[in-house]
């Protein structure tokens, strides 16, 4: 059984980033993302903080915008500056606000997190797009831990717009087979023991356990549940699914911090364009 280390992979993503964005500042340009947060949760104030020192360390600036009513306007006058190449708008969103309809205000060419509809149709379509950071997380953790994915049976256990379904999308890209399992499903376990790959981004603690993992299968765990004394826990009971897969990922240290990584890389991305 191994553990597939998103912290080295991530480690791996940024020193390529920081070449990149050096030579782009070297040519005049700063590499910049605007991040808009809409409310106090005390979970987003965590992750951008982390971007932003992630941000540091790779030489891309970020600019934080605190609005909490503007959402559309805000984010379409941030994508008219010339000098901003991504945007992104935090969620969770204040009561009454649907990500849909202000995410329609992000240029798709700054639209590093993949939230405007128009991304994830391009996305579906096999046009060029960004696809949100968590999807991209997926597909680059299994590159990096060798999985094949051309032909594989990969189940994906979630289809929120976030994740699944773009997860969905970029696997069936490589040439998967994929399945889409959700709160409706007839027999989880059916589903996802026949898989070569399963993905799992349900966002509740430790619903895939030994009775779903078929011996020497790859688990990606996409969950990030925080435990009552403050930790944080995966969609998969990894204790009882680790002697049973060939390779899991681990939370903390697996999807999260490529995450981060490829949040801007696409930022470098759309600075490059
Ligand atoms: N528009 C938008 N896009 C997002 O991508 C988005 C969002 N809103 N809102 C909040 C969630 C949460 N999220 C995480 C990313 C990285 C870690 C991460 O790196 N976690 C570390 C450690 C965390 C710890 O130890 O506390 C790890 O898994 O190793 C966690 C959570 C992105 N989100």
């Amino acid at each position: 059984m191994t553990l597939i280390d998103g912290r080295a992979l991530a480690a791996t993503i940024r020193a390529r980033i920081a070449d990149d964005a050096a030579r782009l500042r070297a040519a005049g340009t700063t590499p910049t993302l605007a991040i808009v947060v809409p409310t106090d949760d005390e979970a987003t104030a965590w992750y951008v903080r982390s971007i932003v020192r992630t941000a540091e360390k790779v030489g891309v600036a970020v600019r934080v915008v605190d609005e909490r009513e503007l959402l559309g306007p805000c984010l379409a006058e941030l994508s008219a500056d010339p000098t901003v190449h991504g945007v992104m708008c935090q969620t969770p969103l204040p009561p009454g606000i649907s990500r849909d309809d202000i995410a329609v205000h992000i240029d798709p060419a700054k639209d590093v997190d993949g939230a405007n509809p128009t991304s994830l149709g391009r996305l579906a379509a096999g046009l060029p797009a960004f696809a949100p950071a968590t999807a991209q997380a997926v597909v680059e953790l299994l590159r990096a831990h060798g999985t094949t994915l051309a032909g594989a049976d990969v189940v994906v256990v979630g289809r929120s717009t976030v994740v699944g379904k773009p997860a969905a999308l970029l696997l069936l890209a490589e040439n998967a087979t994929v399945t889409v399992c959700h709160s409706r499903t007839k027999d989880l376990a059916v589903q996802t023991s026949r898989a070569d790959v399963v993905v799992a981004c349900v966002g509740s603690a430790h619903v895939l356990g030994a009775a779903h993992i078929r011996p020497g299968a790859v688990v990606i765990d996409v969950g990030t549940n925080p435990t009552t004394d403050g930790g944080l826990v995966g969609d998969v009971d990894t204790q009882a699914v680790e002697p049973i897969a060939e390779a899991i990922t681990p939370v903390p240290g697996g999807v999260g911090p490529v995450t981060t990584a490829l949040l801007l890389r696409n930022v470098v991305t759309a600075a490059s364009h």
